[in-house]
């Protein structure tokens, strides 16, 4: 049949897959990043959306670090709360759709590295991942500082991330993600977290990122793709990695 993943709340074709996956061939080739809006439509990103807010509602996201609020005023500096996170592998009965979600982003990352001409992925196995990480930015001024997913050969080729805020609006709520591509001096890559958005990128030393200062909850889900040979390379080094592995 042609419908490789007909999830609870959409269908997704092969040629659907085909089309994605061409794209972010290319894109990851040609930038080492790839940003696809639409991705999974208004209804099923709803869906997602509306796990995401029940399982906050549950409290069972971890809370946030302190961070100190830095202030342009001499007044002293307050400790605030920053993003809060949890993990989950999408089998959870109350996580259909956000599993749906990242059986979606298998299938596509999967069937990027055993494509023809896939470019850069032949020099990779991505047959693993991370589970799921879901994180809310309080919107109350926190930010994610400039740094690189995987600086030191984790295992983590690609990061993922599904972005799931209706409305947003750059000026009013900040929050943007700013990266800063080597394979590109001098230039960022300004990605706004818009409803129903997806980026994929190189998560090594190529992708350094920060996320600017959020004015509303901001939401995203995160899933890192493992290249096997470097995974089991860091295994032996490090065997129980924090990284939550699916
Ligand atoms: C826990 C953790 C989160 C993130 N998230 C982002 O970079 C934010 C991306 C966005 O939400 O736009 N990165 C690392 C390396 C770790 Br570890
Ligand atoms: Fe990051």
């Amino acid at each position: 049949n042609d419908m490789f993943n007909s999830g609870p709340g959409s269908i997704q074709s092969a040629d659907w897959l085909n089309q994605i996956c061409l794209q972010v061939v290319n894109d990851m080739n040609c930038y080492g990043i790839c940003v696809i809006d639409n991705f999974l439509g208004e209804a099923q990103c709803s869906s997602i959306l509306n796990e995401v807010k029940s399982l906050y509602g549950y409290g069972i996201f971890q809370e946030g670090q302190l961070v100190r609020k830095v202030n342009r005023t001499r007044t002293p500096s307050q400790v605030i709360r920053s993003d809060k996170i949890v993990w989950v592998d999408g089998g959870e009965p109350q996580c259909v759709n956000i599993g749906f979600l990242i059986q979606t982003l298998d299938a596509i990352l999967f069937k990027c590295n055993t494509m023809e001409n896939n470019g850069i992925f032949s020099r990779y196995q991505i047959n693993n991942r991370t589970k799921a990480m879901i994180a809310c930015y309080p919107g109350n001024g926190t930010r994610y500082v400039k740094h690189v997913d995987n600086p030191n050969g984790d295992g983590r080729r690609i990061t993922s991330i599904y972005y799931l805020n209706q409305g947003w609006d750059l000026q009013r709520d900040g929050g943007l993600l700013r990266m800063y591509p080597t394979c590109y001096e001098n230039h960022v890559a300004d990605i706004a977290p818009l409803f129903d958005r997806v980026l994929f990128f190189w998560s090594d030393r190529r992708n350094p990122h920060e996320v600017q200062p959020a004015f509303s909850t901001r939401f995203a889900i995160t899933v890192w793709y493992f290249d096997d040979e470097e995974r089991n390379q860091a295994n032996q080094r490090y065997p129980s990695f924090p990284i939550e592995a699916s």
